[in-house]
């Protein structure tokens, strides 16, 4: 099957002015996803794993190299140099990022927050708010709080809601940034459920996780950045796990 992402020579470094720092955060890393694909990426903490997903969700805009994604609407796009419109539209439609930290909107409550995500997408409100009742029942958020406003939300539950939300459109490419980072067992095993109902459906996935052992029980390939002067991300040996 095709490449879904192909990623070359990509650089992306900071400046902090105020201290006059220069952070190189990933050097030359080369990648690709193939459609379906599951891939994790590991590496020690501040080694990049962050600022390529973010690179690719063009909440960081790269120094160098491409990163081509072959979009259903609009073919083959460097994700590196595309209009913000087309990013606006790869995100509504195709491309999904999840963390563990949730941005919450004023005065928009838990349910509504899922269901504007599915309706973004161009699907009708009655299917949205059905799906946005199955997947707030799978999360056990508590039903008092799916009309209440998540700025209040503990931290476990705002988690879930996050990851809900990412997962209810079901995106052609999902980026996971930690998003299991503090959550329960139970949680765990909920996200964990979701993942290979999406593989099955043939959503491509790159995901950092803290639990390695979570994530190599899913994954089909990995990614090491290694630490040090030039980050380059190698293929690792097919996992052998499931
Ligand atoms: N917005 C930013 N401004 C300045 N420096 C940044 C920014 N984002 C990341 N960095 C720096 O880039 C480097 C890589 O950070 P990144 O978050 O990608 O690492 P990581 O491998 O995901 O780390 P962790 O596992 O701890 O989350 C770090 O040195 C970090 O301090």
């Amino acid at each position: 099957m095709d490449n879904l992402l192909t990623i070359e020579h990509l650089s992306k470094s900071f400046t902090l002015h105020n201290l006059n720092k220069h952070i190189p955060a990933v050097e030359d890393v080369s990648l690709y996803l193939k459609g379906g694909e599951f891939v994790g990426v590991t590496g020690k903490s501040g080694s990049g794993k962050s600022t390529v997903l973010k690179c690719i969700y063009r909440t960081y805009l790269p120094n160098s190299g491409h990163i081509w994604y072959q979009s259903e609407r609009f073919g083959r796009v460097d994700l590196a140099a595309a209009s913000e419109q087309v990013i606006t539209q790869l995100r509504k439609l195709e491309i999904g990022y999840v963390s563990q930290f949730l941005n919450v909107m004023p005065r928009t409550t838990a349910r509504e927050l899922v269901q504007n995500a599915i309706v973004e997408m161009g699907h009708d409100r009655e299917y949205a708010e059905q799906e946005t009742v199955k997947m707030l029942e799978h999360f056990e958020l508590e039903r008092s709080l799916w009309d209440s406003y998540p700025a209040t939300f503990s931290g476990g539950e705002k988690l879930r809601l996050n990851i809900a939300r990412a997962m209810v459109k079901r995106p052609r490419l999902l980026l996971l940034d930690e998003p299991t980072a503090s959550l329960d067992q139970s949680s765990k095993l909920k996200v964990k459920q979701l993942i290979e109902q999406l593989m099955a459906q043939g959503t491509t996935m790159l995901g950092i996780f803290h639990d390695l052992e979570f994530m190599e029980n899913l994954c089909d390939r990995e990614y090491r950045i290694k630490d040090g002067r030039f980050y380059v991300a190698e293929k690792a040996e097919k996992l052998t796990t499931s």
